[in-house]
């Protein structure tokens, strides 16, 4: 006989002694309200520590979605800031949204638009690829000249829409992305998210804009992949990207033409050659070279089969911000309005590097040199992790269309690198990890 036998379908039929029923029924009735009571107990404390722990919560488990954290904006003092930011200040000045503004590229070009009368407004969502600190130390910098950043990602539609409620800007200049070319192996997802996702987001929020915005953003030297023929000349094939990062780049340049075509968007891409300088990024080598030299510990140098040189084409970060300001100073307006295209628009492409290429194995000398100390030199096989032997811009186009002229060599260009390095790093920072 099963159990459920046992119970009563007519409760009223059973004759049954009184207190010892009203009894049990109390006690019963009292462990159920126990056990309703610590179950609740018991799945309260999950939920804490699902949303507390790092690891089961996948927001944080995931780097490429730490930059969906929400962010706090909004209200009528934040509105009053942006704005703020954003008022031109000269005749004939731009109001320029820039994107990736705590970014090594975009502190630069935001102070250079800002000093010369243009309203800036920042844009950047602090994500911790690298020390979140040293982006926090170029907001303040840029704060001291009247920069505001809102924190926020380019993948918030909501967000971006907002802020061209708030400001009708002239220009976009787009330098949030996720760079570095072998991290791509370790969290592909990332740059999915920001080079391609991002970029989408960004452009459909310019395309609905009224009026809409004329876009100058980074691609890279690295589009050119496993091109051989030198110097790289934008006409020269880009369809064998070597990492991922050069594909999302070259996905974006096509990216580009599609919202060119579509919605009469003017877009200029710049391909930037292996960007340096102060305030840069602490996971290019010429930086924590600098950083590993003076710690005494040796330093991975890589060489191509057969001891073959791998060289870049460095370019000083002042020759770059000379070059994207002259890229928004000749960008046409865009010709549609309201998500319609009204007309053709403007499409540019253009190399901006030093057309002087330097072995890895220089750059460490002149570091050597510069910081006085020898160097821990490990040469290392070239990885098949997404690096190029070589590149060299060819930047004949842009010296014609944009009146760009890199002017800074590589020695003076890590000269004034390792002066801000030096100085930044002895006020009580911490080297960059
Ligand atoms: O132009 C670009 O579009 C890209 O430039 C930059 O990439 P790269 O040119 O690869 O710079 P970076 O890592 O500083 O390596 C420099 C050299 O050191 C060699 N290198 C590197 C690491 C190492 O441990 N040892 C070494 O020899 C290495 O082989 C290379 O020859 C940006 O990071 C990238 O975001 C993108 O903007």
């Amino acid at each position: 006989m099963s159990h459920l036998d046992d119970i009563p379908s007519t409760p009223g039929k059973f004759k049954m002694e009184k207190s010892p029923y009203v009894h049990n029924r109390l006690r019963w009735h009292f462990s159920l309200a126990k056990l309703t009571f610590w179950s609740f107990i018991f799945l309260g404390l999950i939920v804490v520590f699902f949303f507390r722990s790092p690891s089961s919560n996948p927001l944080l488990q995931d780097p490429s979605r730490r930059s969906l954290r929400t962010y706090n904006w909004g209200g009528p003092a934040w509105e009053k800031q942006v704005r703020s930011s954003a008022r031109i200040r000269s005749r004939n000045g731009f109001s320029v949204l820039v994107t990736g503004a705590a970014g090594f590229v975009g502190t630069h070009v935001s102070a250079a638009l800002k000093r010369r009368g243009d309203g800036v407004l920042g844009l950047d969502n602090f994500n911790d690829y690298y020390d979140p600190s040293l982006k926090r130390a170029r907001q303040a910098l840029l704060e001291r000249s009247g920069v505001f950043i809102v924190e926020g990602d380019i993948n918030d539609s909501v967000l971006l829409r907002k802020l061209f409620e708030v400001v009708a800007f002239t220009h976009v200049m787009h330098l949030a992305a996720q760079a570095g070319v072998r991290y791509a192996m370790e969290n592909p997802s990332s740059y999915v998210h920001s080079n391609i996702a991002g970029l989408v987001s960004l452009l459909e929020v310019c395309k609905s804009a009224n009026p809409q915005p004329a876009i100058v953003w980074a691609s890279s030297s690295s589009v050119y992949g496993l091109n051989t023929k030198v110097p790289f000349s934008e006409r020269d094939r880009t369809d064998q990207p070597a990492s991922l990062y050069a594909a999302t780049k070259k996905a974006g340049e096509e990216i580009a033409h599609t919202f060119n075509h579509i919605y009469g968007l003017s877009l200029t891409g710049l391909r930037f050659f292996t960007v340096y300088g102060p305030w840069g990024r602490p996971d290019m080598a010429y930086f924590f070279f600098t950083r590993d030299i003076l710690k005494g510990k040796s330093i991975p140098i890589f060489e191509a089969a057969n001891h073959g040189t791998v060289a870049r084409d460095f370019t000083y970060v002042d020759d770059i911000v000379k070059g994207c300001l002259a890229a928004l100073d000749t960008a046409e307006k865009s010709t549609g309005s309201g998500g319609k295209k009204k007309g053709p628009a403007q499409l540019r492409v253009y190399n901006l590097g030093n057309t002087s290429p330097v072995p890895v194995s220089d750059l460490v000398s002149i570091l050597e040199k510069l910081l006085k100390v020898n160097a821990k030199r490990n040469i290392m096989k070239l990885p098949r992790n997404g690096d190029v032997q070589f590149t060299h811009a060819n930047i004949s186009l842009a010296q014609r269309e944009l009146g760009y002229k890199p002017s800074t060599d590589l020695q003076t260009g890590l000269k004034k690198f390792v002066r801000w390095y030096v100085s930044y790093y002895s006020g009580g920072k911490k080297a960059a990890g």
